[in-house]
């Protein structure tokens, strides 16, 4: 029995037969969603303003953004493996807890990779598959390896995160250019990767601030980290709020957002902008829980009445 069990913890993961569910983890399930639904939002403004629908083009779209996703997502555990195993947040994950080999995990990813702009080029567009391989590229390069370097990785991290409703509108609007729906639709659909851009300023510093430990532990500079006393922390949610609502006025004001759609809009984002200042002078639990679940209110909110608000 003692042998046993001795041989057990001396397998090395690529001995062992890798179970379902570390390959469902591997491809980061919860942030994944999200990305299919942001893409699927930039599909459905594309085909409001006029491009073709069919079934094949949204499933094939989904599921490539999807494949794309989960391969940025399982190269960043393999390159984070080291750090993820510092935090507690993210030691039990796949790669850093040694349940799967770094090697096995580079390769799933290439293959999701493949798969990702393989469906995008069929059921997309080239201009789709091209978005999202320049997605990856900005996730899994400059955004995690400047993580343990410098706080401005959250801003160049929120261009991925903004990119899905781009790729999504991409691949749904092949023969729509030219047309004048394409201009004004187009238009809005870049003011909706501001939006999802500013909108996870303080989405992250809010749980960057709570996990402040946890991310120094992991050896990453996230700003709470190499800002104690939380004082430009607290700035830059603020800022990120007010740029956020100068996405949802702006459109607004020169004609691209209908005004119907822009008022509770720049509500939300007005809210949004309160408790970040709430958040920069407190800086306590409280209000910290506050902003990360608002963000998580309003962001759906905002996207949903620029789809159908988009003029
Ligand atoms: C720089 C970009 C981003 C960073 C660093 C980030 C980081 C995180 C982290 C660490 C959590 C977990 C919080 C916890 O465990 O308490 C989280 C939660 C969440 N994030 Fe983000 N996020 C980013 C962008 C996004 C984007 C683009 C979306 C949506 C499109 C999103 C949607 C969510 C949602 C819905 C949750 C709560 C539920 C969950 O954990 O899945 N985030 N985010
Ligand atoms: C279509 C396509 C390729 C989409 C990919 C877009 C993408 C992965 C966006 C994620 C945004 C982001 C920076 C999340 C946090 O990652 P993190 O590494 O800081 O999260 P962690 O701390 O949980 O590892």
């Amino acid at each position: 029995m003692q042998a046993h069990a001795a041989s057990e913890r001396t397998r090395t993961p690529a001995a062992r037969a890798v179970a379902w569910s570390d390959w469902v983890a591997l491809t980061k399930p919860r942030i994944t969603r999200m990305v299919v639904v942001t893409a699927g939002l930039g599909f459905l403004m594309a085909t409001l303003a006029g491009a073709t629908w069919t079934w094949a083009g949204l499933l094939g779209t989904l599921a490539g953004t999807a494949a794309s996703c989960a391969a940025a997502g399982v190269w960043n555990q393999v390159i984070e493996r080291e750090a993820d195993a510092r935090m507690s947040r993210t030691r039990s994950r796949p790669v850093a807890a040694g349940r799967v080999s770094p090697r096995d995990a580079t390769g799933f990813a290439a293959v999701l990779a493949v798969l990702g702009q393989g469906l995008l080029c069929t059921f997309g567009t080239p201009l789709a598959s091209a978005l999202a391989a320049a997605t990856i590229v900005l996730y899994v390069g400059p955004y995690t390896l400047l993580k343990p370097k410098t706080p401005a990785s959250l801003w160049v991290g929120a261009v991925p995160g903004a990119l899905p409703p781009v790729i999504g509108f991409a691949a749904a609007s092949a023969g729509l250019a030219g047309t004048p729906w394409y201009g004004a639709t187009s238009a809005a659909v870049w003011w909706v990767f501001g939006v999802m851009f500013f909108w996870q300023i303080p989405h992250f510093l809010a749980i960057a601030w709570k996990l402040r430990d946890d991310y120094a532990a992991g050896g990453l500079a996230m700003l709470p980290v190499v800002d104690p006393g939380g004082r430009r922390t607290g700035r830059q949610a603020v800022a990120g709020a007010a740029l956020l609502l100068a996405c949802v006025l702006t459109p607004a004001a020169t004609g691209t957002l209908a005004v119907w759609a822009a008022v509770p809009c720049a509500l939300a984002a007005a809210a949004y902008l309160g408790l970040a200042a709430a958040f920069a002078k407190g800086l306590d639990p409280v209000a910290t829980r506050r902003l990360f679940l608002a963000s998580l209110a309003v962001l759906p909110l905002m996207l949903a009445l620029f789809a159908v608000g988009a003029l």
